[in-house]
């Protein structure tokens, strides 16, 4: 497959806002493909690198070299450039990166020029991009589009699935399964206003209201082999979580053979209350000197629910049984507080779900989650069976561009502009705030907001939208000012969210639910 058909797809699935016609291009693109060269066509078409980062700036992507008269480069020779790129290192980096890729657009088109420096510069990035590329392998293999779905969701990657898919048709569905050692995509939850709307909407089944802990979500993996543990966004996480490593242990000694644990880790104080989100977050991020994090700032796990235990996949048993087996293999003191509800209906019930999570708030932990006892685990979806309740409405949205500061704030980045995700991937501008930034979020942004510049303006910078920030507010209202037709009223930052990406952001739709009844 040549680059240049990759390049030609990608503008043609961005011109068309209609859905089916986005599945039937990325059909199309599929069923020319090689199996093999699947996973990367799928991954630049979201505007990511499988390499991730190959350490170019924007700088260097602003002088182009003249264009190649004809395409010619292929799919394979230009991810192999790439991870070129990626490898060089040491002294004089800079100018090789920038020679190596300078040679790679002399090869390349005007089309295929532009097409790789809007992939490399962060400018394509399309979180919608899989769900349609779900659709378009269904449709290109014959697969029913739920079996697809589910696969990548048990096996992780798009990408392998589509591999598979494309070589072997959809009988390869089958060998993804839920397997020790492959992370599967966490179940989400959407929001509820209050602890009585979560149980009308959850009906009138047998309900859980679960402590809603504010730590950093974690999978945890074990059986024979050893231990592993994973983020919400997959990332491997083992080596910085020494503690969730020997709480593993302690359930193999236990009689435990084999497990796969969904939760959370949390810094908490000497008195039990949770530690600030960002001591949590910052200790699950650091990877230096591990130990001595450790001691000073330990952290607690805390499972909420169990997706296999001793070789037996749980994932379609109702949440009550894989509850009960949770209590049967992991000790209170590793489990999230809860209490069940088998008739929440009645008033006195429903009395003692709201008690539950007001004493949940006033020890400190973020809120509460309600969940449906007859679900089954919905891997990587947002369902309707897990509520989440929280005395502070807040959403995650992500940064567009920044200010620069006046007066005390001089020479930093301050104003964010911020920005709800869009169907078709990309983000609508609700707002701006600078407010709630302590100095030294202030100085953070700052360097993380300059190292993903992509226009510099007199007034400060434009970003590749990639970074996540948690914000407060008192209201959504209509505006004309903003594209779409809503913004918030005293916006103020409450922390960033490094554990989520910006396809992971509050949806417009999600923000205009929140405008008063009636407005
Ligand atoms: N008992 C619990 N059950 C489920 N999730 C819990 C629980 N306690 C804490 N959590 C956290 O709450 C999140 C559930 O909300 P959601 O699925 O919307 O994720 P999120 O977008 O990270 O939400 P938030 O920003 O509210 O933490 C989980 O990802 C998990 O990290």
């Amino acid at each position: 497959m040549l680059l240049a058909d990759i390049a030609r797809t990608s503008l043609e699935v961005t011109a068309t806002s209609a859905g089916t016609e986005k599945v039937a291009l990325l059909a199309g693109l599929f069923r020319a493909a090689e199996p093999a060269e699947a996973p990367v066509a799928i991954t630049w078409l979201a505007g990511r690198l499988p390499q991730r980062r190959i350490g170019v700036g924007w700088r260097t992507l602003v002088d182009r070299p003249p264009p190649a008269p004809a395409p010619r480069l292929t799919l394979r020779e230009v991810d192999e450039a790439l991870s070129a790129i990626a490898a060089v290192s040491g002294k004089g980096a800079q100018a090789e990166r920038k020679r190596l890729l300078h040679a790679l657009l002399a090869a390349a088109t005007a089309q295929e020029q532009d097409f790789l420096v809007r992939l490399v510069g962060g400018e394509l990035r399309q979180g919608a991009l899989d769900a349609f590329a779900v659709q378009g392998l269904a449709a290109a293999s014959g697969a029913d589009p739920d079996a697809v779905r589910r696969a990548v969701m048990l096996g992780g990657s798009l990408g392998a699935v589509a591999e598979a898919l494309l070589a072997r048709g959809p009988d390869a569905l089958g060998a993804f399964r839920l397997e020790v050692g492959r992370p599967v995509q966490p179940m989400l939850a959407q929001s509820a206003k209050d602890v009585d709307e979560a149980l009308d909407r959850l009906g009138p089944g047998p309900v859980a209201v679960d402590e809603k802990l504010d730590g950093i979500r974690v999978q945890v993996h074990l059986d024979e082999r050893g231990v592993r543990v994973w983020t919400r966004t997959l990332d491997e996480i083992t080596d910085r979580l020494p503690e969730v490593t020997a709480a593993a242990r302690e359930l193999v000694a236990g009689g435990v053979t084999s497990a796969v644990l969904d939760g959370e880790v949390i810094a908490l104080g000497p008195d039990g209350r949770p530690r600030p989100f960002q001591r949590t977050s910052s200790r699950v991020g650091s990877r230096t000197d591990v130990e001595a994090a450790r001691a000073a700032l330990p952290l607690s796990p805390a499972f909420f629910d169990l997706l296999l235990l001793d070789g037996r996949d749980l994932l379609d048993l109702p949440a009550a049984e894989r509850h009960a087996q949770l209590a049967r293999a992991v000790p209170e003191t590793l489990r999230v507080r809860r209490v069940e509800a088998a008739e929440p209906g009645r008033a006195d019930v429903r009395a003692a779900a709201r008690a539950f999570a007001e004493d949940a708030v006033a020890r400190g932990q973020e809120g509460v989650v309600l969940k449906a006892l007859d679900a089954p685990y919905s891997a990587g979806r947002r369902g309707a069976s897990w509520l989440k309740v929280k005395p502070v409405h807040t959403l995650d949205l992500v940064v567009l561009a920044a200010e620069w500061g006046h007066g005390r704030r001089t020479g930093s980045l301050s104003n964010l502009h911020l920005g709800a995700r869009r169907p078709d991937g990309s983000f609508a501008m609700l707002g701006k705030t600078f407010k709630g930034l302590t100095d030294e979020l202030l100085r953070w942004q700052t360097e993380a907001l300059r190292g993903r510049a992509t226009v510099t303006r007199t007034w400060g910078v434009e970003v590749r939208p990639e970074l996540v920030v948690e914000v407060a507010f008192d209201g959504v209202q209509r505006s004309t000012r903003y594209p779409a037709g809503v913004t918030l009223r005293f916006a103020r930052v409450v922390r960033y969210r490094e554990d989520k990406t910006a396809a992971d952001a509050d949806t417009v739709e999600s923000v205009t639910a929140l405008l008063p009844p009636g407005d």
